[in-house]
Parts: C-alpha cells; sequence; structure tokens
C-alpha cells in the first residue's frame, strides 16, 4: 500500500537524515507562501496583487501590463518548448488553431496536430463533421493526432517540457508548476479533474500563474497492490493527458528510479529540470524567474502525512516549506482540522491551499480496477483512449487484490 512495505523500508527516524538527502534550500526559489490564509495571517501585502503601477518596486521583472488572463496556459506554437521527447507518429506538434492565448476565456484552445489542421480549411475547422464544434475539448479524443512519449530508461530519459510555458504572461504573477504523485492504476477522469480545480482555485485565489502541469507515476517498487506496470501507467497518463488536454505532462523520471523516491526527492527533480537547468522561466523583461513548485494531492494522501513512520518529518518540512501543497478535498474528509492538528502543516499553513470540491468527483482507481475484472463497463470513468489502452493491454483483468483494498473507503 505505501513505501513502508518495500523490504528495504526503514521507519523515518526524527533524529536521522534520510537518504538520499534533500536538495539545498539554495537551490530552491523563495517565492513566498502561497497564501495566508488563515485569517490571523493574513497581511495585505503578501497576497494583494501588485498594480502594474508599483511593480517594478516589488519586482525585477519591470513593468509591464499583459492583458492575458491570469491562469492561461500557452499554445500558441511560439510560445511551446520544442518537443524533446520520442513521438508516435512523424508530425505530433500541437498548434493552435484558434490562434488565442487565453484560457480563461469562454472559447478554450484548442490544440490541433497540424496534419490535422492542414485538412480542414478554415470554415470546415469551425465545425469538425458538422458535428463537434472546433472549441469543444472533447475533439482532442477524436483527433488522430500522435502523444509525446517518454523514454522506457534512465538513459534515454529527457525532462518533457513541450507544454511548459516558456514566459510569464501576466508580470503581476508568479511563475507555478503543479506536481501530482501517485500510482495512476489507471489515471481517471478525477485525476484530471485535480488539476483544472487546482488551476481555478490558484487564479481566483492567489498571486501565482499555472505555467505547467504533471503527473508522476510512482515506480515499481511502491509495493502496492493494483499496480500496473510504471510503462503502461506513464503510456495511460500520456494518452490522458495528449488526449483530453492542452497543458497537462506526464514525466516519466520517478517511474524509471531503480529504487522507491521519496515526494521530497521527486519535487527536488521537478526544481533541479526548471529552476536549476532551465534557469526558471522567461518574464516580460526577459529576464528569467525562478518557478514556484506545488505538489497536489488529494485530502487522504495528505492525511497519511500525520501516521506515524511513513513520512519523514524532515521531509514534510521540505515539502511544505520550501514547495507548498495544493490539497484537493475528498468527500466527508475534513483537511482544514486535520491542518490545524498536525504540527509541521500547521507551521507551513500558509504555503498550503486547500481546494474544495464544488462538484464532487470520488473515481476511485481501485473500483475501476474492480469494474473491469468484473467485465463491468468503465465508460466516462476515464478517457476512451486510457480504456481502449487498457483493453488492448488486458491490464488489470487477472489481478486480485485483497477484498478488503477494494472495499476500503478512503474517507
Ligand atoms: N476522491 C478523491 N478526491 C481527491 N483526491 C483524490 C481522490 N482519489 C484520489 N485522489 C488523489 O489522487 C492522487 C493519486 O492517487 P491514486 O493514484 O492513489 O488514486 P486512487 O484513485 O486513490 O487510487 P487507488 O484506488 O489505487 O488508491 C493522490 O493525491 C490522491 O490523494
Ligand atoms: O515521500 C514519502 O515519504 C511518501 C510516503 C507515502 C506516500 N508517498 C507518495 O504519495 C503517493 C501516494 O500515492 P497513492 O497512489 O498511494 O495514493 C505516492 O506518490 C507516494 O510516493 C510518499
Amino acid at each position: 500500500m505505501d513505501p513502508t512495505r518495500a523490504p528495504d523500508f526503514k521507519p523515518p527516524s526524527c533524529n536521522e537524515t534520510p537518504d538520499p538527502p534533500l536538495a539545498p534550500q539554495s537551490t530552491i526559489p523563495k517565492s513566498g507562501p502561497i497564501m495566508p490564509y488563515v485569517l490571523a495571517d493574513y497581511n495585505a501585502s503578501i497576497d494583494a496583487p501588485i498594480h502594474p503601477r508599483d511593480y517594478k518596486k516589488h519586482s525585477k521583472f519591470g513593468r509591464q501590463v499583459s492583458t492575458a488572463h491570469h491562469g492561461s496556459i500557452p499554445m500558441k506554437q511560439d510560445e511551446l518548448q520544442p518537443l524533446s521527447n520520442e513521438t508516435s507518429s512523424e508530425d505530433e506538434q500541437d498548434v493552435d488553431v484558434n490562434g488565442d492565448n487565453d484560457i480563461g476565456s469562454s472559447r478554450p484552445r484548442m490544440p490541433f496536430n497540424r496534419q490535422m489542421s492542414a485538412l480542414f480549411d478554415e470554415e470546415e475547422s469551425q465545425h469538425i463533421g458538422s458535428r463537434i464544434h472546433k472549441y469543444q475539448i472533447a475533439d482532442l479524443e477524436e483527433v488522430p493526432h500522435g502523444v509525446v512519449r517518454q523514454a522506457r530508461t534512465l538513459e534515454d530519459y529527457e525532462f518533457p517540457a513541450h507544454r511548459l510555458q516558456k514566459k510569464l504572461r501576466n508580470p503581476n504573477k508568479l511563475p507555478l508548476v503543479i506536481v501530482a504523485c501517485g500510482s495512476f492504476s489507471p489515471i481517471t477522469y478525477l485525476h484530471l479533474r485535480m488539476f483544472e480545480m487546482a488551476l481555478d482555485a490558484i487564479s481566483e485565489q492567489t498571486r501565482f500563474e499555472v505555467v505547467g502541469g504533471y503527473y508522476s507515476p510512482v515506480s515499481d517498487n511502491y509495493q502496492k497492490p493494483g499496480l500496473a506496470p510504471s510503462h503502461h501507467r506513464v503510456r495511460m497518463c500520456e494518452l490522458a493527458c495528449e488526449r483530453t488536454s492542452s497543458w497537462l505532462m506526464v514525466d516519466a523520471w520517478e517511474s524509471l528510479q531503480p529504487a522507491y523516491t521519496r515526494t521530497a526527492k521527486v519535487l527536488d527533480h521537478f526544481n533541479d529540470e526548471i529552476n536549476v537547468k532551465r534557469g526558471g522561466i522567461l518574464t516580460a523583461t526577459g529576464a528569467k524567474a525562478g518557478v514556484k513548485i506545488m505538489l497536489l494531492a488529494g485530502g487522504d494522501l495528505i492525511e497519511s502525512m500525520g501516521e506515524p513512520n511513513v513520512w519523514a518529518d524532515s521531509d514534510l518540512h521540505h515539502i511544505l516549506g520550501n514547495y507548498g501543497c495544493l490539497i484537493v478535498e475528498r468527500t466527508g474528509s475534513d483537511v482544514r482540522s486535520f491542518l490545524l492538528s498536525h504540527d509541521i502543516m500547521y507551521e507551513h499553513r500558509r504555503n498550503v491551499l486547500v481546494i474544495k470540491q464544488l462538484i464532487y468527483n470520488d473515481i476511485s482507481s481501485t473500483k475501476v480496477r474492480l469494474f473491469i475484472r468484473r467485465g463491468m463497463s468503465v465508460q466516462y470513468l476515464l478517457p476512451n483512449s486510457v480504456i481502449r489502452y487498457i483493453q488492448e493491454h488486458g491490464l488489470y483483468v487477472n489481478q486480485t487484490e485483497p477484498v478488503k483494498q477494494v472495499m476500503g473507503n478512503k474517507e
């Protein structure tokens, strides 16, 4: 169920530094807390949006007013990082046929395969097959564009940055990358919704601009029932991202590690790739800014931080203090009370943003696996491309899982 089951697992001790050691704090950009959430901590100068007039005073980015939406993710070809990975067809690069970049507009941007857009003239691209409007996200599942593939070995590994925003759009905001760690066995619409909920919460409530989002599926060394081989889980995440989203990516680095990797080290890896190797992202002035990296997790994962001998205290300080956490509430779980009662969480509470699910979604991978074993439909619980992949590879069909695991309610 968790790393404590690994044969070489040693419970974290308060006096010992876990191995491998964490990245030095000096390599992690100090972008401040996600928000002063507790009323008593409220300090307008920390959270208040900076007026463009005063911007120069507050930032090294200089003064430039952007008209872009605060939470927008770029889809214009020239704003995307070059494809660094192997792709599954000759011409895979998505183009923005809409020609706008505003994720918050009523017309979501639609990345299409260049090949496909060449097939449609301007009029045709308004209505594909006169049934699906070009702005409908559902199109992505139907368009036979390629899917960016992650390497299957560490030697061939390259950090995926093809959808990582190259430049900060709003000079009044600070750049933020969201990372979700988990099994994703298989990825479901809930896992996809988590990012959209986070995007909305960050855009509405904070001074950050989301410049990228990543899934980091855990490696096969994570001893959890129902875990499909990591290359399949990575591939399913890739299909889900490329076919249903215009901004999400999958990073295989964690899944390719020869041993279980603690989440604090996974966040260090993202910091290393984005801030140390790439120097952050460009701002309006042409200077680079450090990107805040935050862990996106459900209430159950956060509550596991309160269980003895699972997470090392030093890792929790590192994750919550140097990075930060976005917590999606689960049905019935009281994340705020947990935050209040957990000493380390409380200490770093200003770096933790609790995201309320306004439309409850409780799709569970465990139950999806059970349905597959029983030959039941999983349609509309996960993307069609993922369902097809599971069928093609016969995943989960012949598995057994302890009854307790399947019936277990995380709430
Ligand atoms: N119902 C939910 N509400 C909020 N977050 C969730 C929910 N289900 C899973 N998550 C979060 O999604 C991330 C990935 O979790 P995971 O892959 O374990 O999904 P799962 O559906 O819970 O899987 P499993 O059933 O195999 O335990 C974790 O951060 C987890 O907390
Ligand atoms: O870093 C740790 O000490 C640690 C302890 C327990 C769990 N985690 C991570 O939390 C995630 C749990 O995922 P899941 O699918 O079991 O909900 C997974 O990515 C684990 O690596 C991490």
